[in-house]
């Protein structure tokens, strides 16, 4: 086993896919679970607000004003097998998976080390965020139905593409830092994508990749981030004399 990285921050904030979670469970369980669901939420639902404005959001994206429910359904479809993480997408994504997992059709999943790592954190005064392409809806699902209970009072703040943006550009990590009240260089980044880490360290954040045996990632890297294959690596403590704005 490497050496622990150590930081002293304020707050960490989570990447879910590849880093809290595994990339398959996603793709295997709640991709199909969205899928299967799509037609109907179109038709069914196309005066919800949320709906309507993910609607329009898709015939944006594709340049296409007078798509009808078919097409909008396909565009989602073809998305999902290529794995973009188009914001619409994820809206309606978290629209349906968010009903499944008040119902109890699905609980989510956490690698093993995650859970136990987030308690300590928390417990000590780290303050935890999470910034994931699903949506805030979905996340907040997500941590609220795991395998082991409610998670959601270890989370303060939950950040999308919606709220903060592309994760691959640093304005979107400036608006959390703002959003979030902690200076940028008290905020800690934990993501299996280089694209996301180096986005987060322009904008001045301190950034751990995370490297998973199985996940898409794994082979690629991360680049010249430093790297842990689990949380267990990751020490973070907060000082009394961190500065917070
Ligand atoms: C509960 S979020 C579901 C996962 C998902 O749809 C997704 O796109 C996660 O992407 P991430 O940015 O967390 O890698
Ligand atoms: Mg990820």
């Amino acid at each position: 086993m490497s050496l622990p990285l150590v930081f002293d921050v304020d707050a960490v904030v989570l990447d879910i896919e590849g880093t809290t979670s595994a990339t398959g469970f996603v793709v295997d369980v709640l991709y199909p679970y969205s899928r299967s669901r799509f037609g109907a939420l179109l038709a069914e639902r196309s005066d919800d607000p949320a709906v309507l404005r993910a609607v329009a959001q898709v015939r944006e994206l594709l340049g296409e004003p007078d798509a009808d429910a078919v097409r909008v359904e396909k565009a989602l479809d073809e998305w999902l097998d290529d794995d973009v993480k188009a914001t619409p997408l994820k809206t309606l994504q978290g629209l349906i998976w968010s009903e499944g997992f008040a119902r109890g059709d699905l609980v989510s999943h956490f690698y093993d080390d995650v859970v136990p790592v987030l308690r300590r954190w928390h417990g000590a005064g780290v303050r935890l965020h999470v910034y994931s392409s699903g949506s805030v809806a979905a996340q907040r699902a997500w941590f609220a139905s795991s395998p082991d209970g409610d998670l959601l009072p270890l989370v303060d703040g939950l950040y999308d593409t919606e709220n903060a943006g592309p994760k691959q550009e640093p304005a979107s990590y400036r608006r959390i830092a703002e959003a979030s009240g902690v200076a940028a260089g008290r905020l800690l980044f934990l993501s299996d994508r280089p694209g996301e880490l180096d986005a987060a360290r322009a904008a001045g954040w301190h950034a751990v990749g995370i490297r998973r045996p199985g996940e898409p990632y794994y082979e690629q890297g991360v680049g010249d981030h430093a790297q842990a294959g689990s949380f267990d690596e990751i020490s973070v403590s907060v000082s009394t004399s961190g500065s917070t704005t």
